[in-house]
């Protein structure tokens, strides 16, 4: 499926050594392609072309610059079906989710076309009246985006448009695992004319390949969608180089629903979300505390939905859940369930994988009714379709039971009381809340973090700062003659 080409000057290449790595589909676990292995030479020759292009992209008028994404934009939505049935066999993401997120991608372009003509500066008053202090923001410099692959058209699409709306040249490293949608991103910014040399998409070995360029002088910015761990590991490297990060790491959402709401709506809306994408979503609702008053059949519908969900091959008509996207993601998930199990948790669904499907990485959707606070999978993120409900009656309590954990990066609240739910959503520690809803990513909004989940926006107007910085001025208006 996918191409063992790298983008380097704006045509397609083979790595320089010839290099390839094979990628496997996780319904099958059979090779369904390859990716090139970029050499030493690679990389230094996308890092040329990176930093010699930047001060002319940067020059580059920002209405000619939007021009360019919003005609991405454009295209990437014609070529929908193409992409979404790339993105579904690399990751077996239902082909509907992969349409939806194709679009969403699309959305960042066109969001961001719209956002390179506002970047606006300040002036301030001086202390003396013969001088002016003015504040432009300028591009930070050469761009390294790095992507996972449980969103691969969204994420890199988030940090390309982003960098290149600002005036940055980029260069983008895909999960190895799912490179295709980002390739078909390329491929549109060429078609829409981007200058050559503005982007390079490579791949290869994520131990060689992401260190080379973190630490790479060239690069000023990095941007990372990925877990805590990998996280802390790349801004240590950036810290030689002062570089300016963005992190978009891991979660684990808690959901907190007040005694008022119907639990039975609560439920639906939140299994739906939940189970979205395999459980595969750093935002994804993750552990749920239910007033005791509903706990019970808020449990029992959460139950009955994942049992009726469709688990298979995402691009097969009909299926609604995908695999995981490797079997140690698999075992981590059963770990996790049985050690909640063990310490007095109720399996109310799912805990094994499907019989039927015997060779790709699927999990039976998996509820789990009184989980105690000590189990690992309240503090550990599940990044897999396993839902732990527990319950309680003070709010004080929850708020504390659900700030309990390094990560803050979403968390939800249900509550038909606007005053309460308010209340509750400010007192958790998140960089994003939904209030009845459980849809937060749009390109119009800041996505991000606090705490351990990372920090910087990507998204809304606050997204293009994290490419930008500022230069301030003091001009002193000395002239010879009036
Ligand atoms: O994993 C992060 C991206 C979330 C995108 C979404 O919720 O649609």
């Amino acid at each position: 499926m996918t191409d063992a080409k790298l983008l380097i000057g704006g045509e397609w290449v083979a790595a320089s050594s010839g290099d390839t790595r094979d990628v496997h589909s996780p319904v099958t676990g059979k090779t369904i392609g390859t990716i090139a292995a970029a050499s030493a030479d690679d990389i230094a020759s996308a890092l040329k072309l990176s930093k010699d292009t930047f001060p002319k992209w940067a020059a580059v008028p920002a209405w000619e610059r939007a021009k360019v994404l919003r005609k991405a934009a454009d295209l990437i939505r014609e070529r929908t079906q193409d992409i979404a049935r790339v993105m579904s066999t690399e990751t077996g993401k239902p082909l509907a989710e992969a349409v939806g997120e194709t679009g969403a991608a699309a959305d960042q372009f066109e969001w961001y076309a719209e956002e390179a003509k506002r970047i606006y500066g300040q002036t301030i008053p001086g202390r003396n009246a013969d001088e002016r202090l003015t504040v432009n923001y300028q591009p930070v410099g050469p761009s390294l985006a790095l992507s996972a692959w449980n969103f691969p058209a969204l994420l890199p699409a988030r940090k390309i448009a982003a960098a290149l709306a600002a005036g940055c040249t980029v260069i983008a490293r895909p999960a190895s695992e799912a490179a295709g949608p980002c390739f078909a991103i390329g491929q549109a910014l060429m078609d829409a004319g981007l200058m050559p040399g503005a982007l390079a998409i490579l791949t290869g070995d994520s131990r060689t390949l992401a260190p080379a360029l973190i630490n790479a002088p060239e690069i000023r910015k990095v941007s990372l969608t990925g877990s805590v761990p990998v996280g802390k590991d790349v801004m240590r490297q950036c810290a030689d180089g002062m570089k300016k990060v963005t992190m978009e790491l891991g979660g684990h959402a808690p959901v907190v629903i007040h005694k008022d709401f119907d639990p039975i709506a609560a439920a639906q809306k939140l299994a739906a979300t939940k189970f979205r994408n395999c459980g595969q979503v750093c935002i994804s609702p993750s552990r749920f505390y239910v007033h005791s008053s509903i706990a019970k059949e808020f449990a029992e519908e959460f139950a009955r939905y994942a049992k009726s969900l469709v688990v298979g091959d995402g691009l097969e008509e009909g299926v609604t859940t995908g695999p995981l996207i490797r079997q140690r993601a698999v075992d981590h998930a059963l770990r996790l369930t049985e050690d909640a199990i063990a310490k007095g948790a109720e399996l109310l669904a799912g805990g094994q994988q499907p019989k039927n499907l015997p060779e790709g990485s699927f999990l039976e959707p998996t509820v789990l009714m009184n989980v105690p606070d000590e189990a690992a999978i309240m503090i550990e993120e599940p990044f897999a379709p396993v839902a732990p409900i527990s319950t309680f009656d003070d709010v004080e309590d929850v708020i504390e039971r659900a700030n309990n954990t390094p990560f803050g990066l979403a968390a939800y609240v249900f509550s038909y009381d606007s005053a309460l739910a308010i209340k509750t959503a400010e007192r958790l520690e998140a960089g994003m809340v939904g209030i009845n809803e459980t849809l937060l990513a749009t390109a119009e909004a800041p996505f991000g973090g606090n705490k351990e989940s990372g920090f910087g926006r990507e998204g809304g107007s606050l997204g293009i700062m994290d490419y930008l910085v500022p230069k301030y001025t003091r001009h002193l208006l000395i002239s010879r003659e009036i």
